[in-house]
C-alpha cells in the first residue's frame, strides 16, 4: 500500500533528512532511533561509545527495511576527529550525550562538568560554523529548587503556582551552595544553554533546547550487578526496580519527600519528533517536556511501584516495603535535591500542540512488565550464585 505523504503541523510535506544523533545508544536515544526507523524516512548517524540498547536496530544487512538508513559510529566526542565531518554530513544534530545520573554529580563533579559543558562545546561550534540545526538536551534540573522552597514551611504562598510552576522563559535557576556539588550538573547544563542561546543571538545558530522532566520507561539505565556495575547507583526507576527484583526494601532518601513529575518515554518521544519535523515552530525555543498530571513524592512512587510489581510479578509485597536512608549515606557528601518539578506547558502546547497521554500507573505497569520479563531470571540466578559462594 502506498505510504501516505507525511506533513508537518502547518500542512507542508516533510522532506527526509539526515540526523547526527550523539548519545544515540542511551535510554532516550534508543527510543528515538526506534521511532525514526519505524515511522519516518529519515536517516540516522548514531554516535555513541556503546550500542547495546540499539543493537536490535543494527542487525546485519537487510535484516530490517531501514538497514540502509541507520549507521552506528562508535566514538567518544571528547576526542574524535570524525565528529565535525559527521555533523557536516547531517541536516540536524541532536546532542543527548551526558553523564546524567545524580549519584555521579557530587562524587565525580569534574567528569560531570566536563561531560555536560566542555564536551558539548565542539558540538555547538561545529553546528554554528557549518550552519547546521541543533537540538540540545538540557534538563529540568536547570531550574534547581523552587522559589517556594525558601518560604517558611507553613506559608500559604507555597500553594501559589507562581512559587513552584517552572516556566522556560521566566523561572530563575536556583541552586544550592558551591559545596553542594550535586549542582555541578545543573550548572554545567545551564551554562551550555546560555552558550547555545548566545550562538543563536550573535551568530544565527538554529537551535532548540529540550528540558526533560523525568522521562521513564524500558531501557532506562541499568540493573546493578546484571547489566551494570554492582556498585553503580542508577536513577530512581532502576534503583527501585532493582530493589523489587531482589525483594529488598526500597530506599527512600531523606524519607522520599521530594516531589517529581514523571512522563512516559513514548509520550516524550512524540514531542521530540514534533521538534524535529517542525523546525519553524521549534527553532529558538526552550521546551519543558513533562507530565504535570503525574506528580508524586518519591515515597508515593515507591508505594505505587510496589503495588504494580505485585500485579506484574505475582510476588507478594514485603512486610517492610521501604526504609528511610539519609542522602549522605546513599549519595555521599555534597548531595542536595530539587524539592518539586512542575513543568509549565504553555510554550510546548502553543508551538507544537503536544500533551502527554499516559498515566503514571499505566506507564509503570508497562515498564515494570518489561523489567520483570527482562531481568527476573538473571536476578534469581545472581542471588542463588551469591548464596552458594557465601
Ligand atoms: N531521561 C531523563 O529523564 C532526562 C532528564 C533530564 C535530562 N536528560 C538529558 O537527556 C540526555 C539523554 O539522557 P538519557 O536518559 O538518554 O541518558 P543515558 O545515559 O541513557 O544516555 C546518554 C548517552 O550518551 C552517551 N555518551 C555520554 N558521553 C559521551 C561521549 N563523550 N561520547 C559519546 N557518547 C557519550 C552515553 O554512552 C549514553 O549512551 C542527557 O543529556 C540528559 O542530561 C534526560
Ligand atoms: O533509590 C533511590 C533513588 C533515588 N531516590 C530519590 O528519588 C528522586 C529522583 O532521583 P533520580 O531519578 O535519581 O534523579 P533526579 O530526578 O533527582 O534527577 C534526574 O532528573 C533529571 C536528570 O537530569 C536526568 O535524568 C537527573 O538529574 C531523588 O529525590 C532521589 O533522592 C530515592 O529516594 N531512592
Amino acid at each position: 500500500m502506498a505510504s501516505v505523504a507525511r506533513v508537518d503541523l502547518d500542512g507542508n510535506p516533510i522532506k527526509p533528512i539526515t540526523i547526527c544523533m550523539i548519545g544515540a545508544g542511551g535510554f532516550i536515544g534508543s527510543h528515538l532511533c526506534e521511532k525514526l526507523m519505524s515511522e519516518t524516512p529519515h536517516k540516522v548517524l548514531a554516535l555513541d561509545v556503546y550500542n547495546d540498547k540499539i543493537k536490535h536496530l543494527l542487525e546485519p544487512e537487510n535484516a530490517h527495511p531501514w538497514s540502509d538508513r541507520i549507521q552506528f559510529h562508535r566514538l567518544n566526542i571528547k576526542q574524535d576527529s570524525r565528529l565535525e565531518g559527521l555533523i557536516k554530513m547531517a541536516d540536524l544534530t541532536i546532542n543527548l550525550a551526558a553523564i546524567c545520573t545524580p549519584a555521579d554529580y557530587n562524587t565525580r563533579p569534574l567528569d560531570t562538568i566536563y561531560s555536560n559543558f566542555i564536551d558539548a562545546l565542539p558540538v555547538v561550534k561545529y553546528c554554528s560554523e557549518n550552519n547546521k540545526r541543533l537540538i540540545h538536551f538540557s534538563t529540568c534540573e536547570v531550574y534547581g529548587k523552587t522559589i517556594g522552597s525558601y518560604l517558611p514551611k507553613d506559608s500559604p504562598l507555597r500553594q501559589d503556582p507562581a512559587y513552584y510552576v517552572l516556566k522556560e522563559d521566566e523561572s530563575p535557576c536556583i541552586f544550592g551552595s558551591i559545596e553542594k556539588q550535586r549542582w555541578s550538573y545543573a550548572c554545567a547544563k545551564q551554562l551550555i544553554e546560555r552558550l547555545i542561546y548566545a550562538e543563536g543571538a550573535e551568530n544565527g545558530l538554529e537551535f532548540t533546547i529540550v528540558r526533560p522532566f523525568n522521562w521513564i520507561g524500558p531501557r532506562m539505565d541499568f540493573i546493578p550487578g546484571i547489566d551494570g556495575p554492582s556498585e553503580g547507583v542508577p536513577r530512581v526507576l532502576a534503583c527501585f526496580s532493582n530493589n523489587l527484583l531482589r525483594r529488598e526494601p526500597l530506599k527512600l532518601v531523606d524519607g522520599g519527600q521530594s516531589q517529581r513529575t514523571f512522563v512516559y518515554i513514548k509520550d516524550a518521544i512524540e514531542a521530540v519528533m514534533l521538534m524535529i519535523e517542525n523546525p519553524a515552530r521549534a527553532n529558538s525555543h526552550i521546551f519543558n517536556v513533562g507530565n504535570p498530571n503525574n506528580e508524586v513524592t518519591v515515597r508515593q512512587l515507591g508505594e505505587m511501584m510496589t503495588e504494580v510489581y505485585v500485579k506484574v510479578s505475582g510476588e507478594p509485597k514485603l512486610e517492610t516495603p521501604t526504609i528511610d536512608v539519609s542522602s549522605q549515606e546513599f549519595y555521599g557528601v555534597g548531595y542536595d535535591d530539587s524539592d518539586k518539578r512542575i513543568p509549565d506547558m504553555t510554550i510546548i502546547n502553543k508551538q507544537l500542540g503536544w500533551n502527554p497521554k499516559t498515566s503514571l500507573w499505566d506507564l509503570l505497569e508497562s515498564t515494570l512488565t518489561y523489567q520483570h520479563r527482562t531481568y527476573a531470571e538473571a536476578v534469581k540466578k545472581a542471588i542463588s550464585q551469591a548464596s552458594a559462594t557465601s
